[in-house]
């Protein structure tokens, strides 16, 4: 199968098509890929690093209010959509899939017009903007909660999970805490807020140093690339030490290997995160973020804690002290991880990438008719 994937942006957006390719090459080991993100966005970055051949387009998203800059937002657009033709005419793909992001709009939409089948995949409980707007000409969409049913047109959308859940279950996981100079025989606590880091996140968990520094567990605290010198810099302004169960890290590569080895996270609750959180039953401490569309993290994170899976603390109540609580009820408390940590395990959808790929199957056969 020849696959053109797109979504960009964030790393919730990125990893799932990522992971979508570990599925489709598992059924069809002879299939080819092409990435197609966005000159600025973080894909950019994390794709190359796969080995997946990747090209940019530039684009850009529409600011809220009416201004200016959104006729530049529209030229670029168009622009986009038309080097993105190009690049499809040359790689003739059998479906182009989109994840989300504004440049998944180009790709996804310039495929749409020249008949191509395409697949959308949406990760969150709130349809995005984009997804929504290519809904209509897409030949099938894939959902991760039952939720965002009602959002996309009827007739094509699919519950299916999301893949990044499958990769995370799926791994045989080479990692050693040593590596980090840490041990594999404690329990390990991992914090991050998403794939960007979350500033209330990082304030807090400086906070709480002091007491984890005094725990039997170790903690990884990972603070997101543009965030980590700042911690440095607030670690040393508050004279904060770090003892030797304690780590601090600007990001993660290999976050499906690291995670199955961590005995319970801390995290924002982007729908990617949860996924991955499920997949592998970890017992986790959810912080939503506040500054997302309708709000979609705390409803992320509220259908986890309704089925005794997670913990949440809303930003407003955050402090060193809740964080140090919460993490000690976790990791101190073996009944109350282990009940969570299956609870977790249930709603996991482990096989999401090779539903996936049967949508795949289906939007090509769709064109084949
Ligand atoms: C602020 C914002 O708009 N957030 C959205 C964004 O979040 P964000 O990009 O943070 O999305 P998620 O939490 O869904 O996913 C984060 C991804 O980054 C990975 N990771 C994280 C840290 C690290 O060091 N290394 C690493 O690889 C995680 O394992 C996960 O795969 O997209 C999600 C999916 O559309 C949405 O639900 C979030 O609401």
């Amino acid at each position: 199968m020849r696959v053109i994937l797109s979504g960009g942006g964030t790393g919730g957006h990125i990893y799932p098509a990522l992971a979508l390719s570990e599925a489709v090459l598992h059924h069809e080991p002879d299939s080819e890929f092409l990435y197609v993100g966005s000159e600025r966005g973080v894909e950019a970055n994390i794709v190359p690093k796969t080995g997946m051949p990747f090209k940019q387009l530039v684009v850009q998203g529409f600011k809220r209010s009416l201004s200016f800059e959104n006729i530049k937002t529209i030229r670029l657009f168009l622009k986009a959509v038309k080097q993105a033709k190009k690049i499809i005419r040359e790689f003739q793909p059998d479906v182009v899939v989109g994840t989300g992001g504004y440049v998944s709009g180009a790709v996804v939409y310039a495929a749409q017009q020249l008949h191509i089948p395409t697949v959308i995949h949406e990760q969150n409980s709130v349809a995005g903007v984009t997804n929504k707007f290519l809904s209509r000409g897409a030949t099938r969409v894939g959902i991760a909660f039952e939720m965002a049913k009602h959002e996309f047109p009827k007739g094509k959308v699919v519950l299916v999970g999301n893949p990044r859940a499958q990769q995370v279950a799926n791994i045989k996981s080479h990692f050693s805490w040593r590596t980090l100079s840490l041990r594999d025989d404690r329990q390990t606590l991992l914090i991050f807020g998403g794939s960007q880091g979350a500033p209330a996140i990082n304030l807090a968990v400086l906070e709480a140093i002091p007491h984890f520094n005094q725990q039997t567990y170790q903690v990884v605290i990972v603070t997101g690339p543009k965030r980590y010198q700042n911690m440095l810099d607030l670690l040393t302004e508050k004279q904060i030490e770090l003892s030797d169960n304690v780590r601090i890290l600007p990001y993660i590569d290999n976050m499906p290997e690291v995670l199955s080895e961590t005995s319970a996270i801390v995290s924002r609750a982007g729908a990617t995160s949860i996924a991955e959180i499920t997949a592998l039953g970890i017992p986790s401490i959810l912080i939503p973020s506040p500054y997302v569309t309708g709000d979609h993290q705390t409803k992320n994170a509220q259908s986890l804690v309704d089925a005794g899976a997670a913990l949440m603390i809303k930003e407003p109540d955050l402090s060193g002290i809740k964080l140090a609580e919460a993490s000690d009820k976790l990791l101190l408390n073996q009944d109350f991880g282990d009940v969570m940590a299956a609870q977790s395990a249930k709603i996991g959808m482990p096989d999401a990438g090779d539903r996936l790929y049967a949508l795949l199957l289906d939007a090509v056969a769709d064109k084949a008719e």
